[in-house]
């Protein structure tokens, strides 16, 4: 098969979706990959270490895109690559379909196979979100501390507080892996930290881990209304895969906050939980402000650290790469379980149910959409 990598073109997005290690998993299998020049550059990878890994470079976006069979990608296409889907074209990269109907009408007009890293899954857990995750919720932490610094908008507090002057309180909503991290490094600075989830089983967890470091509450509208209020740095870490998250944050709590808090609703790439977080930001303009209080809504926030994140996620995804490669992607999906729960669009048909009830589409199994092109062949 033809592997493309196109050179990733959102907003200070450096990472890339192949590294050379990866390119040579994909020769030593019998397949050709097509590297868009500099695409590596972001991430400390030269085009000269994608020759030497066996790589073909090429210099338009267009020609990786028209030759390949299969696109690898780190963050969804953008509205000036839509004119590169046709039908066959096999993407695999992140989606968020949920907070994107125009990419998802696209994808659904095009044919295109479109598997969505954020939906693979084994056994509940998400392998190919959880790297990036990881990394989000390190920065989340670590963003913050520096928006509460005066100088970039904030109140003007440091996190652990210094002996005499009091700690800074983080509050941290959803404690799967972006809030274990969060945690992590939060309780790590020595804040005062508690996490809120639904899952009864999670807060047990959370308590294994972290002990009397952190607070855990029920998340309920009443418990996040009190931690809210109380919180110098809101993290945002819900998650309810694949579908748009859902707004626990009211725009009346967050006028409770203090002046010069930070929120940093890492869950905007779903949408966001912060009824206030209203839109996505960059990484050159990464914050806005309402009710005096600093809104961070960066979605690709690993984008920041890319030599970090493109190794962490091309740990996991190139396996997955390669078995579709190898099979062709009905083989693939139809014998790996969770490949097929990566699948959102197939023949025309939104097929994660989340996705199609959050859009208004009527959602086809995987299944039912494999018939459609049997039909047609
Ligand atoms: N902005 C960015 O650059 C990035 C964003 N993310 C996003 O961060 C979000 C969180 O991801 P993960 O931590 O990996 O998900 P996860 O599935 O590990 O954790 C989500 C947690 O939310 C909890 N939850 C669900 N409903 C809840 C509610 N009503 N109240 C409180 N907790 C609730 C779940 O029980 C679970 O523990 C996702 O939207 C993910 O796509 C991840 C990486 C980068
Ligand atoms: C998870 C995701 O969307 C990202 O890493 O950018």
């Amino acid at each position: 098969m033809f592997i493309g990598v196109p050179k990733e073109i959102k907003n200070n997005e450096n990472r890339v979706a192949l590294t050379p290690a990866g390119v040579v998993s994909f020769l030593n299998a019998g397949h050709t990959v097509l590297v868009e020049k500099g695409a590596g550059i972001g991430s400390g990878f030269t085009d000269e270490q994608y020759v030497n890994a066996g790589a073909i470079i090429i210099e338009s976006p267009a020609k990786v895109w028209a030759d390949a069979e299969m696109i690898l990608k780190v963050k969804e296409p953008l509205e000036s690559e839509y004119k590169y889907f046709r039908p066959g074209l096999i993407l695999f990269t992140y989606l968020h379909l949920a907070a994107a109907p125009s990419l998802a009408k696209a994808l659904k007009e095009s044919g295109v196979t479109a598997i969505g890293y954020e939906t693979v899954t084994v056994n509940r857990t998400l392998p190919l979100l959880t790297p990036m995750s990881e990394v989000a919720g390190r920065m989340s932490i670590q963003v913050g501390v520096q928006f509460l610094q005066r100088t970039y908008g904030g109140q003007g507090i440091l996190l652990s507080g210094v002996p005499g002057v009091s700690r800074g309180k983080v509050t941290i909503i959803g404690g799967g892996v972006v809030g274990t991290n969060a945690a992590k490094m939060a309780v790590g600075l020595g804040a005062d930290v508690t996490i809120l989830d639904l899952s009864a089983d999670r807060l047990r967890q959370l308590d294994d881990i972290f002990g009397n470091k952190i607070t855990t509450l029920m998340s309920n509208p009443f418990n996040i209304a009190e931690a809210v209020a109380n919180a110098d740095l809101l993290v945002g870490a819900v998650l309810i895969p694949g579908a748009k998250a859902p707004k626990l944050v009211t725009e009346q709590m967050v006028s409770s906050m203090k002046p010069g808090s930070v929120i940093v609703d890492v869950a905007i790439d779903q949408g966001g939980i912060v009824e206030t977080c209203d839109h996505v930001t960059t990484h050159d303009e990464p914050t806005f402000k309402k009710h005096g209080v600093v809104h961070y809504s960066v979605a690709n926030m690993p984008g920041a650290v890319p030599r970090t994140s493109t190794i962490a996620l091309t740990n996991v995804t190139i396996p997955y790469a390669v078995e579709i490669a190898n099979k062709g992607v009905t083989k693939a999906i139809t014998e790996n379980a969770a490949l097929k729960c990566g699948v959102n669009v197939l023949n025309g048909e939104i097929t994660f149910e989340v996705v199609a009830n959050d859009l208004g589409y009527e959602y086809v199994t995987v299944e039912k959409a494999l018939e459609k092109e049997a039909a047609v062949h």
